[in-house]
């Protein structure tokens, strides 16, 4: 679905004679209320008049006080918060005609013409029919004198955008739904805690988790939590699911696992159609392993809590894209809902998802399963087969010969080099079992060049790698150093191990020190063989992608520590915050988290600021202030400039902010790197190091002899795994370095 479509530049206050409705409905999701704040705040930056419609249609149909004005100050300090202030409600009224009669009445008596619908297919669907129906409406509104023909003529075309608020991530067109991430920390966060507990009795635990007719949560869930078996809705399992289930869970309890997690996604059914229900499963381990099994439902939990960042940024963008379409429309123009495509924002046509959607049900409904996983998307596609390779106990049988030996066979190696960063460790493990899953042999090595140098350098198996998903850090162990002037020890013992693929996995220096081995190809020939580096770091500063590993992680952790920091001048009058973000000379953490944040500036390095600047924040910030906002958040790079330092900054802000209000500093450090990483580091880093086995295999075989000696010289052969312009893409180191300033 490539329908997007064309913007065009709206001017502030340029949109006065609007009115603009936004309201929530169906179940509610984490990151509603920072999808209302963006619409609102967007509309009332473009001159619109701006309405909460409380408690979903049920509001647009009583009307009354159901229907407010909002100003900006109304969805202040909103945007940390789970759940959505304004409501959320299914309502029967509004599938009624007479209901969407009142509802169509109750617009038209405050100038609305512009929705801004938050919610779920259903939601979605009334929204869409609402639309079709509108002049219909007007005209039983005249027939029956309810509002004149001046009215009907003046307000004679409905506009609707949508916005997909679902934990469930079940609508088509979207890579990601709003509340689908936060649900998925809940997740882990549930299944990492009971995971040291089963871990110390030795028990199966049966986890079930919502998604009524999608097994999205179920599926990504169980890649970030290692889990032993999943259950969804899109492939049923085989009616001898029993016995696989049973002989998988005993030979991992045989290879000296002390637990298992098994997921049952709450609209989990076998292939008749009939629901498996997490009691189903306890009764088969019960009966069959006589294993301590037990029952954990997530229910509700997962849709509370505070939104991740991931969620308050999609649903900002989502929210403001959404206010300029509405502005943008014209009567002839298709309803659109915004969606994420990669790491962008589009318009596409709504009833083209809605339909997609309903396809999904009815391949399921027909049992046509795997149309049902394709028309899921890709990326539904892609975890699934990677759940698949990396839960399978054995290797395929056909990728060895009789002797156990892999057939295509290749010696592999990985490594880390600059700070840790959360995902590190996902990434070596799906290395590792991607590899052996193709029969070869991988090394992993310890510390970085140093280890290298003192062969600290070991084959890892299978099992080697169990339990590392959710580890923060680099259990590898990683150093600064780079390669240059150790050239020849580093030769040596890639001769020594003959190694025929190398992974570094880190921030800049892994990137720099990649640069530094392919540059020597012409005096090592050891060093003639692919190299590719992961990008990992929450700095977000390697050339080359868009997105690092860790940074999702250190983006959250800032984001929890300012809603913290700002919790507590709660019952304080009117404060300022200054807080220093880490982010070497990149901007990305500050503004990020800025934006997650609802913050009022960041400073970066990448903006030049003055003087001027600072005291005009200053100034406004003590506006708002005066306006009734009590809290202030400012945050700034570690690197942002040299002498308007973060003290000098929390100075200007105390001195001028004398009387007006008072100001703390912080510092975050080290905190910002660490942490369990989420789901997003955990599934980026699994699905990075698998893309790099399949690159490293193909150029080994492109460019072997028969004697299995690797001689890669082509700058195609060291590159950088990045995500460019949504898509996974190795670009040659050289192209980039060419490209980089290293001061
Ligand atoms: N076909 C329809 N015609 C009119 N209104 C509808 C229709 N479908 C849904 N609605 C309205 O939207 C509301 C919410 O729909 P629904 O309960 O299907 O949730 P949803 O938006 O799909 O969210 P979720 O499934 O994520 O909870 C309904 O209560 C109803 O008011
Ligand atoms: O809150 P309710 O009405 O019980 O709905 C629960 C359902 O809502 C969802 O969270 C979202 O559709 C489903 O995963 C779940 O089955
Ligand atoms: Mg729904």
């Amino acid at each position: 679905m490539n329908s997007e479509i064309n913007q065009r530049f709206l001017a502030r206050g340029s949109q006065k004679d609007k009115g603009l409705a936004v309201f929530t409905s169906g179940g509610d999701s984490q990151g509603m209320n920072a999808a209302v704040r963006a619409c609102v705040r967007m509309a009332i930056y473009l001159g619109c008049k701006v309405y909460f419609i409380r408690e979903g249609y049920q509001g647009m149909v009583d009307g009354g006080d159901c229907i407010q004005e909002a100003n900006w100050a109304s969805v202040s300090s909103i945007i940390h918060r789970g759940g959505t202030i304004i409501g959320s409600a299914r309502c029967q009224d509004f599938r009624e005609r007479q209901g969407r009669l009142k509802a169509a009445n109750n617009l038209i008596q405050r100038g609305i013409t512009n929705l801004v619908v938050i919610g779920g297919d259903g939601s979605l669907t009334g929204a869409n029919l609402f639309r079709q129906e509108w002049s219909s409406l007007l005209d039983e509104l005249v027939k029956n004198k309810t509002i004149t023909t001046e009215q009907q003529e003046k307000f004679n075309v409905l506009h609707i955008v949508g916005l997909v608020g679902s934990i469930d991530n079940d609508f088509c067109g979207t890579d990601m739904t709003i509340g689908t991430d936060t649900a998925l920390h809940r997740i882990i966060e549930a299944i990492d805690a009971i995971s040291s507990t089963a871990y110390s009795h030795q028990r199966t635990f049966i986890m079930e988790v919502m998604g009524r007719h999608c097994g999205y949560l179920a599926l990504v869930g169980g890649l970030a939590c290692e889990a032993d078996f999943i259950f969804i809705p899109e492939m049923p399992p085989k009616v001898d699911w029993p016995d696989r289930l049973c002989s998988q869970l005993a030979q991992e309890r045989s290879a000296g696992q002390r637990l298992n997690i098994v997921i049952v996604a709450e609209g989990a059914m076998d292939r008749e159609g009939h629901p498996i229900t997490a009691e189903d499963v306890k009764k088969v381990i019960d009966e069959r392993l006589k294993h301590d099994a037990r029952i954990t439902v997530l229910g509700h939990v997962q849709r509370g809590g505070n939104p991740s960042a991931f969620d308050r940024i999609l649903a900002c963008r989502m929210g403001a894209e959404a206010t300029l379409a509405l502005m943008e429309a014209t009567k002839d123009s298709v309803p659109v809902v915004i969606s994420l495509d990669g790491n962008q924002a589009v318009r596409v046509p709504l009833m083209e998802c809605v339909e997609r959607t309903q396809a999904v049900a009815k391949a399921m409904a027909e049992k046509r399963w795997a149309d049902a996983v394709k028309l899921r998307g890709r990326s539904f596609e892609r975890n699934l087969e990677t759940y698949k390779m990396l839960t399978r106990l054995k290797p395929p049988k056909e990728n060895f010969d009789a002797d156990g030996k892999g057939i295509e066979g290749y010696r592999l190696a990985v490594m880390h080099i600059g700070a840790p960063a959360c995902g590190m460790n996902a990434a070596v493990r799906s290395f590792v079992r991607n590899a052996i899953y193709r029969g070869d042999v991988v090394y992993g090595i310890n510390d970085g060049v140093e280890g290298l140098i003192a062969g600290n350098v070991r084959e890892l198996g299978w099992s080697d790698v169990s339990g590392w998903v959710g580890q923060g850090g680099a259990y590898l162990g990683t150093k600064r150093t780079l390669p240059e002037g150790k050239f020849k020890e580093i030769a040596a013992r890639l001769k020594e191990f003959k190694i025929q693929g190398l992974l570094i996995i880190g921030g800049f220096e892994s990137y720099h020190a990649a640069g530094q081995i392919a540059d020597q190809r012409d005096n090592y020939p050891q060093f003639c063989i692919p190299i590719v580096v992961i990008p990992s770091t929450i700095s977000n500063n390697v050339p080359g992608t868009e997105f690092s590993l860790g940074c999702d992680t250190g983006l959250n952790e800032i984001t929890e520590i300012c809603d913290r920091i700002r919790q507590s001048a709660q019952g304080t009058k009117r404060r300022v915050f200054v807080i220093e973000t880490m982010g070497g000379y990149c901007g990305y953490l500050a503004t990020l988290a800025g934006l997650a944040g609802g913050a009022d500036a960041a400073y970066i390095y990448e903006e030049k600021f003055s003087i001027k600047d600072l005291q005009q924040d200053v100034y406004h910030m003590a506006s708002k202030m005066a306006e009734g906002v009590s809290r202030g958040l400012i945050l700034r790079n570690e690197k942002a400039s040299e002498n308007y330092t973060t003290d000098f900054i929390y100075r200007l802000y105390s001195e001028e902010g004398k009387g007006l209000f008072t100001c703390r500093m912080n510092i975050l450090g080290h905190m910002q790197q660490g942490g369990s990483p989420t789901p997003f580091d955990r599934n980026m880093g699994t699905k990075m190091a698998a893309k790099c086995v399949d690159w490293l295999a193909t150029q080994i075989k492109a460019n072997i002899d028969a004697n299995g000696v690797v001689n890669c010289k082509s700058p195609d052969t060291a590159t950088l795994l990045g995500i460019v312009s949504r898509q996974y893409r190795f670009s040659p180191l050289v192209d980039l370095i060419a490209e980089t300033n290293f001061e």
